[in-house]
């Protein structure tokens, strides 16, 4: 169902407004502020929703997403997609389609990076794959044995966290010339590895998501750590499963 704008759209500040670091409309904007730093975000790209309660805040578009304030975040109503709050002159983040598949399956906040380990692990993949005279699309990023796995959640409706032992896997998409065309094969990613809280997309980055802001943070640094362990690992002539 597509987002769509309620009468009352230009005001409701009070849903932005609170001296609290950690309400969304705040939290998006220091997040961002950090992911910057970590090169996520840089030059408009990527980004950060939090679903609160019956409500999801929303970044604008086309932004320096490191320089947000709160009166610059949209807020949606979850269950009828109707915007409860939009500020004037700004565009919703084209993510939004892409966050709402991730909420739609009980997250509390995804996380977009650009990040450039993430991208090259597409590449990496679709390299190997070539070199083995195979299709690339569909293949996944796998990597085992290392601590940092620890770090990922089993999979949605299963206790726990993966072990040392177990096999990471990410699905990996095709990327699309606007942001929003990726939903449907998101969507596909997210049905067929329904364990996963992550989907590559191949030349572009990566969506992560969690239960809430602190386990989606944690997902998206160890994601990283280990597409970047994974190059380095590549560089060296290291395999990434036995
Ligand atoms: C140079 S960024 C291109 C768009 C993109 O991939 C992205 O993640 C940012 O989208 P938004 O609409 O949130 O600015
Ligand atoms: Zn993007």
């Amino acid at each position: 169902m597509a987002a769509t704008e309620s009468a009352s759209a230009g005001t409701n500040d009070h849903l932005i407004t609170s001296s609290d670091p950690e309400h969304p409309a705040n939290h998006i904007c220091t997040l961002c502020r950090s992911f910057y730093n970590l090169g996520w975000v840089g030059g408009t790209g990527g980004g950060t929703s939090i679903k609160r309660g019956p409500h999801i805040f929303i970044a604008p578009s086309g932004v320096q997403k490191e320089l947000m304030q709160p009166h610059n975040i949209f807020v949606l109503e979850h269950a009828n997609r109707s915007y409860l709050r939009k500020p004037l002159e700004l565009k919703p983040s084209a993510c939004t389609p892409l966050f709402l598949a991730a909420f739609d399956r009980g997250a509390g906040c995804c996380i977009h990076t650009h990040s450039q380990w993430a991208v090259l692990v597409t590449l990496l993949v679709e390299q190997e794959a070539h070199a083995k005279g195979e299709d690339p699309m569909g293949k996944c990023f796998e990597i085992e044995k290392i601590e940092q796995i620890k770090g990922i959640p089993k999979g949605r409706g299963k206790s726990g966290m993966l072990g040392f032992f177990d096999k990471l896997v990410v699905p990996i998409i095709e990327n699309t010339a606007h942001e929003e065309d990726l939903t449907q094969s998101l969507e596909e990613a997210m049905e067929k590895y329904p364990d996963t809280y992550a989907v590559l997309v191949r030349r572009h980055g990566v969506y992560v998501w969690g239960d809430n802001v602190q386990k989606a943070k944690t997902q998206a640094e160890s994601m990283d750590y280990l597409f970047r362990l994974a190059v380095e690992m590549k560089r060296l002539g290291l395999p990434w499963v036995a």
